[in-house]
């Protein structure tokens, strides 16, 4: 089998597994479904629902897995939009963010429960996938361990594993996206969050039969994917032209209302000059949206930094926090 056929099989049984889930838990916010919202063509019906997005995920040349046009997209179209499999809000921020799909909120608001608030009932409701194991627990010494070592990803691992003991996801849910090559010394660092993770459960009186997948390895293996893979959150609130500016998937978090991670949108490869941009409007859920117009077969491509800056600068950024070195034309041109 090649690794295409691996890849595109393994996606489609994930999917599978993922709406059976879905269906099971209610889960609609975390449906990792995308839609497109152009109009259908004349020969689709409206009653087949939503059409599905114009893309394909296949092998590039030479940066693994990318997302590729399978028609022709216009500057400015939605391509798709995506909900993210798991998100969660700065610690920072935490009073005036919803704790379900990070919209933003006047501080203190009659729907907040327990230092945590919901921006509707909906949310609130949603939010029982994770929330409902996480309120057994004692996350002091967790939260104050990302609190004051400025850590990010861990909270998305701490929401992800209550889902999974809920039985609202897969334990390899995120195993088909990237994992970041981790040092000896990065897993050794990752050791202390495991800990804490871990006996927070403990404590709870979670038993084996619940945590049975949380290993060191697991823990370790999701944040290898979460450091290449997480989109940071900066909300635009206003209208999509006034938006051009936003950096999507920058790893720098301290101006962001929370951090994502999303299936679709991980396969998005990074351009200096992208075609494509990740843009968030009122919450977590993102929309992939065409800068120029695209032709069919291109590779859509989205840029995870500040492209502003020089190309040494930009390519000492993506080595940092993705590890790679960049192949865009842009680079290759010395730009
Ligand atoms: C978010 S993933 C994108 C999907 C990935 N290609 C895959 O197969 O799952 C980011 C990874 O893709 C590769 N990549 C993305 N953009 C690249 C680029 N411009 N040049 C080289 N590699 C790139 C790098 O390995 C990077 O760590």
């Amino acid at each position: 089998m090649s690794p295409l056929t691996l890849t595109l099989s393994s996606y489609s049984r994930w999917l599978c597994r993922f709406k059976i889930l879905h269906s099971q838990n209610a889960l609609v916010a975390f449906s990792s479904t995308a839609t497109t919202t152009t109009p259908p063509n004349e020969n689709q019906t409206q009653s087949s629902g939503p059409a599905p997005p114009p893309i394909r995920v296949a092998l590039t040349e030479s940066a693994g897995r990318g997302v590729f046009a399978t028609r022709k997209i216009r500057a400015g179209d939605t391509i798709h939009s995506a909900k993210p499999i798991v998100s969660h809000p700065s610690l920072s921020a935490i009073d005036t963010i919803c704790y379900f799909c990070l919209k933003k909120m006047k501080p203190f608001t009659e729907s907040q429960s327990q230092g945590v608030s919901f921006c509707c009932e909906k949310c609130k409701e949603s939010s029982k996938v994770f929330y409902d194991v996480e309120k057994k627990a004692d996350w002091v010494d967790f939260d104050d361990y990302c609190r004051t070592q400025g850590l990010k990803f861990p909270l998305l691992v701490k929401r992800l594993a209550c889902m999974v003991i809920s039985g609202a996801a897969p334990a390899d849910i995120v195993d088909i996206l990237q994992p970041a090559s981790l040092t000896q010394r990065m897993i050794l660092k990752m050791e202390e969050g495991f800990c804490l993770l871990r006996n927070a459960f403990t404590k709870a009186n979670m038993g084996d039969e619940r945590t049975y997948f949380l290993t060191k390895q697991w823990y370790t293996a999701v944040l290898a994917r979460i450091r290449i893979n997480a989109f940071r959150i900066d909300l635009a609130g206003g209208a999509y032209e006034d938006l051009l500016s936003l950096a999507a998937a920058s790893i720098e978090a301290e101006a962001a209302v929370g951090n994502a991670i999303y299936m679709l949108p991980s396969f998005y490869n990074h351009d200096c000059d992208p075609n494509t941009h990740i843009i968030w409007i009122e919450n977590a859920d993102a929309k992939l949206k065409a800068l120029r117009d695209i032709d069919e077969g291109e590779e859509l491509r989205i840029c995870y930094i500040d492209a502003s800056v020089s190309c040494h600068a930009r390519q000492s950024l993506l080595s940092q926090g993705f590890g790679f070195e960049c192949n865009c034309l842009r680079c290759l041109s010395g730009d």
